[in-house]
This record gives C-alpha cells, sequence and structure tokens, in this order.
C-alpha cells in the first residue's frame, strides 16, 4: 500500500505559505515517483491510514517544517570578484561613482569572459550547494556578464547544465542589458539594436530561458530603451522583469506595470505612483535589503507595499557587486527589522511570493497536495527561530521533489571518533 510513498510524520508544526498557514502535529504523504505532494494531514490520521515502517519516511521529531525557500533574484554566475569595490565603497565611494569611472559591471563582464565554462559551473556548483545547506530549492539566475552573445549562452549553458545536475532548480532569465558593454562604450543605441537583433532572437529560441530583464535606471538603460528591449522579448515569448529604481527614480515601477511585468525589482526609490500601478497590475515586487545593506542606502518601502496589498518577495541578489551574499538567515534578518515585515509576510516572500515572481505558484512555492514536496526541516520547534536565531543556519533537512536533498552534516569529530581524553 505505502510503494513509492515518502511520509514526513512527527511534525510538530507545518508551515504551508497557504490556508491554513499552519497545521499542528502535521505529516506529509509524498509520492516518490512524481515528487508530488499526495496528501496533508494531521499525524495522527495519516499514521493510522499508511504504513511508516517504509525505509524512506522521515521522523520529524517535533521539528517545524515549511516550503523550501526560493531565491528569486540572484546573478549567481560569474567571473571574478570586486572585493576592491567594495572596500572603495567603505571609503565613501558610491556604487554609480565606480560605475561612472568605469569599473562594476563591466569589471565582472571581463573576467566572465576570460574564465571557462568549466570554471563557471564549479564555481556555480559550489554557491547553489551553499544555498541548498540554507533550504533553497529553486533559484533564479540571470545572465548579464557577457554583454557579447557568445559569454551570455556560456552563462544561460552553465545554468542549463547546473539545473540538470543539480537538486536545486534554477530559472533563467537573460539580462543582456545589464549594462552598455565596453566595445560600445559610445553608442548605446548600437547597443540596444544589438541586443534586440542579435541576441534576442538567439536567445528567446531557448526552451530553457524563461524571462528578459534589463536593468532601467539612472546611468543605465532609459525607460524608453528598456521598453523597446522588452517589448521585443515578449513578442519572441520572453517575459519580463526589470531592475528599476535602484540608483534614482526613473519611474521604473510605472514601466513595469505598463509592460504588464512578472516582477520589479530593487525599487529603493519607487513612487508612491509606481506602487498603485504595481498593485493594479499584479506586478510582484522583489526587494533585495541585503543590497541595500551592502551600499549602504535607504532600503525599499516594503511595508508601504504590502499595506498596499502588493504581494513582496525577497531574495539575496547573490552578485559579485552590489550583493556579494548568498546568506538566506541574513535576508530574513533584515526584512525583519529593516524592511519591517512580520514573520507570515517573510515567509511568504521567499516562498509563495518568489514563485510568483518567477511564475511558478502552480506547482511550488507552498505545500499543499499536487505541488512539488520542495521542503524543508528546521533545526527548531517554530519557525518563529528563522527569525530569533539572527545570522544562523537552522536548516536540517532539504527535501526537493520528494527526494533527501540535504541533512545537516555531523561533526567531524563525531564522524572520526575524535575524543579529548580526560587528562
Ligand atoms: N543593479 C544591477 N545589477 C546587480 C548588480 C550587478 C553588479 O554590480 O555586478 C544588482 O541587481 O544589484
Ligand atoms: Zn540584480
Amino acid at each position: 500500500m505505502n510503494n513509492n510513498l515518502m511520509i514526513v510524520y512527527n511534525i510538530g508544526e507545518l508551515i504551508t505559505s497557504t490556508d491554513p498557514w499552519l497545521i499542528k502535529d502535521a505529516a506529509i504523504v509524498i509520492n516518490e515517483k512524481t515528487g508530488l505532494i499526495k496528501e496533508i494531514g494531521k499525524n495522527k490520521i495519516i499514521k493510522e491510514k499508511y504504513n511508516l515502517t517504509n525505509n524512506n519516511s522521515i521522523d520529524a521529531k517535533g521539528a517545524s517544517v515549511l516550503p523550501g525557500f526560493i531565491d528569486s533574484h540572484t546573478h549567481f554566475v560569474f567571473g571574478g570578484y570586486r572585493a576592491d569595490e567594495y572596500l572603495w565603497r567603505l571609503e565613501g565611494q558610491s556604487y554609480s561613482e565606480i560605475m561612472e569611472k568605469g569599473g562594476g559591471i563591466v569589471n565582472t563582464v571581463d573576467a566572465t569572459r576570460q574564465t571557462s565554462f568549466d570554471e563557471l559551473l564549479n564555481a556555480g556548483k559550489k554557491r547553489l550547494d551553499n544555498y541548498l545547506q540554507q533550504g533553497v530549492t529553486t533559484i533564479e539566475g540571470k545572465s548579464g556578464y557577457g554583454l557579447n552573445i557568445e559569454t551570455e549562452i556560456k552563462q544561460l549553458d552553465v545554468m542549463r547544465s547546473l539545473n540538470c545536475k543539480h537538486p536545486i532548480d534554477v530559472v533563467q532569465t537573460f539580462m543582456g542589458a545589464h549594462s552598455v558593454s565596453r566595445e560600445f562604450n559610445d553608442n548605446k543605441e548600437g547597443f540596444v539594436n544589438y541586443v534586440i537583433e542579435e541576441m534576442l532572437p538567439i536567445v528567446a529560441k531557448r526552451e530553457d530561458v524563461s524571462f528578459c530583464d534589463v536593468f532601467c535606471d539612472k546611468g543605465v538603460f532609459t525607460t524608453e530603451e528598456t521598453k523597446m528591449i522588452l517589448q521585443e522579448a515578449k513578442s519572441l515569448g520572453l517575459k519580463p522583469k526589470l531592475h528599476v529604481d535602484e540608483i534614482a527614480y526613473v519611474g521604473g515601477a510605472e514601466l513595469a506595470a505598463e509592460l504588464n511585468a512578472v516582477s520589479a525589482e530593487h525599487l529603493l526609490k519607487v513612487s508612491d505612483e509606481g506602487i498603485t500601478r504595481m498593485a493594479e497590475n499584479n506586478v510582484i515586487p522583489v526587494i533585495l535589503p541585503i543590497t541595500a545593506f551592502s551600499l549602504q542606502e535607504k532600503y525599499a518601502p516594503a511595508r508601504k507595499m504590502l499595506d498596499n496589498g502588493l504581494n513582496v518577495a525577497v531574495s539575496t541578489d547573490f552578485n559579485p557587486g552590489s550583493s556579494h551574499s548568498y546568506s538566506i538567515p541574513l535576508l530574513l534578518s533584515l526584512s525583519a527589522i529593516k524592511l519591517n515585515m512580520n514573520l507570515k509576510e517573510i515567509v511568504k516572500a521567499v516562498t509563495i511570493n518568489a514563485a510568483k515572481a518567477l511564475d511558478r505558484d502552480k506547482l511550488i512555492g507552498s505545500l499543499e497536495p499536487g505541488k512539488y514536496a520542495d521542503l524543508i526541516i528546521l533545526d527548531a520547534p517554530s519557525y518563529e527561530h528563522l527569525i530569533y536565531n539572527i545570522g544562523g543556519n537552522i536548516v536540517d533537512t532539504v527535501i526537493k521533489k520528494g527526494s533527501i536533498a540535504h541533512k545537516k552534516d555531523k561533526l567531524y569529530y563525531e564522524k572520526n571518533n575524535i575524543i579529548k581524553g580526560d587528562k
């Protein structure tokens, strides 16, 4: 009767990210073949109905269980580092000043062009391993450190390969308009045409690429240029996302609404009108508090967005420049302390709302029958510990599509039986 079923039982509290939000003393029945959730119920009832002696069943021992985290905005495939720029920023130079002096994104473009596919793959794998240990089961990754077709394709190929090889699902976004490439330094119009005419037709044919993103901001691409690129991308079947209103207010959120974009991201300088327009058009705001922290900028008005009914998502924005961090605990802490979000809003922001930002909410982001069994078991009795435990990773076990993808490592000294004898 239990063939191909995995049962996670003795769950102290199950956080579903849907209704009912919390189920005490719960169990989840998973179809291991499909990786989908078959049934969720009270522990006692599931125990009576199914045979728990199945080897693959897991005793959660009263711990809190919740959906796998979804990091909906990252640039995790890149070559080189920009630690020097981070130190310059600490000495008072701004992100824009460094960019205007010829640094910033184009430095990483140089490094990424010089880095081989295998090196990018290895670096990407290590970063995904780290994400997995923190409970991330789906991640978005953007290209945009190639700015020519060869290297953009190389980044996308690395992400495609990682998506096949790694338990974390990688959702790919083409971001050829991340900055103007050095070759087109004095010819931005030429670069925009290059993106539209040379890159988009090739990238849009790939089934593994879902979105097209543009850095629409002061000193980067204007709203007109962004509109041209994203309208073309849309006509070729790529769904629009926008980096907007980060450096300065440019009316980016309004443009995201006009384009019916899936998401608008950053939004540090968003206007009230932009918030209203996003709400009217179901645009998901993806807020990146680690970036504001790292740039020492004012945080995006997440509270105002939530109070206006928006489905706010939060993400690490892991990249080599503005947010060199893939720390989920830091993300959760900043969301609580700096964005004034409550625990439920924070969990939604890294689960169901993040799934919405990736247009995958029919399959992931909440725990309910018919959705993928992407879930985490905490080393804590309550999900309150996610923000109470500041900066610490309290994820014990990660299950991806019904298979155990990570279990907290045993300590080295336990594994090797190293003990200090009495002296
Ligand atoms: N703001 C634009 N893009 C990235 C930063 C890229 C970089 O500095 O390398 C971001 O989302 O923060
Ligand atoms: Zn970004």
